[in-house]
């Protein structure tokens, strides 16, 4: 069925999203989800591959954030120089998957965490990444 397209004319005191009764937050989530979906790698998870992939990872310490659709890893190396060895792999992975972790680093000490901007939420590229990280720090 084809999408419904409108075009709809703001007044000056009410919004589109206030017509529509939906918040610019909710209706900025379902373009974001929308994009994710169409977009032509179709990264998006659906809720069950996202349970499992999750479940899976979860073994290998990562946990979900609770107030976001994300995962995080804390990761613990000898030294910084470890760390930054590990964090420089883990860079040259994003720029070539274009899928770029946030992350905090303390000495030893490397803060993960695992998302898509895009999508507002877990892609397959977290899992993908995530899977890479692993595989890394286990390297080092
Ligand atoms: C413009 C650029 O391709 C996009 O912003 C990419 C870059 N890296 C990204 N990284 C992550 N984690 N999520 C994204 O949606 C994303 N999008």
């Amino acid at each position: 069925m084809s999408g419904l397209m409108f075009t709809l004319r703001s007044s000056s005191s009410w919004p589109c999203s206030r017509l529509l009764g939906l918040s610019s937050l909710r209706l900025l989530q379902l373009s974001r989800n929308n994009s994710c979906k169409m977009s032509s790698d179709s990264h998006w998870l659906s809720p069950a591959d996202r349970d499992q992939l999750v479940m899976e990872l979860r073994a290998t310490g990562w946990v979900e954030v609770e107030d976001r659709n994300a995962i995080f890893k804390e990761l613990h190396f000898k030294n910084f120089n470890q760390a930054f060895g590990f964090m420089s792999r883990v860079a040259l992975q994003a720029e070539k998957m274009n899928h770029h972790p946030e992350w905090f680093n303390v000495y030893n000490k490397v803060q993960i965490t695992l998302t898509t901007h895009d999508c507002g939420g877990l892609s397959k590229r977290d899992i993908k990444m995530a899977k890479f990280i692993d595989k890394i720090a286990v390297s080092m």
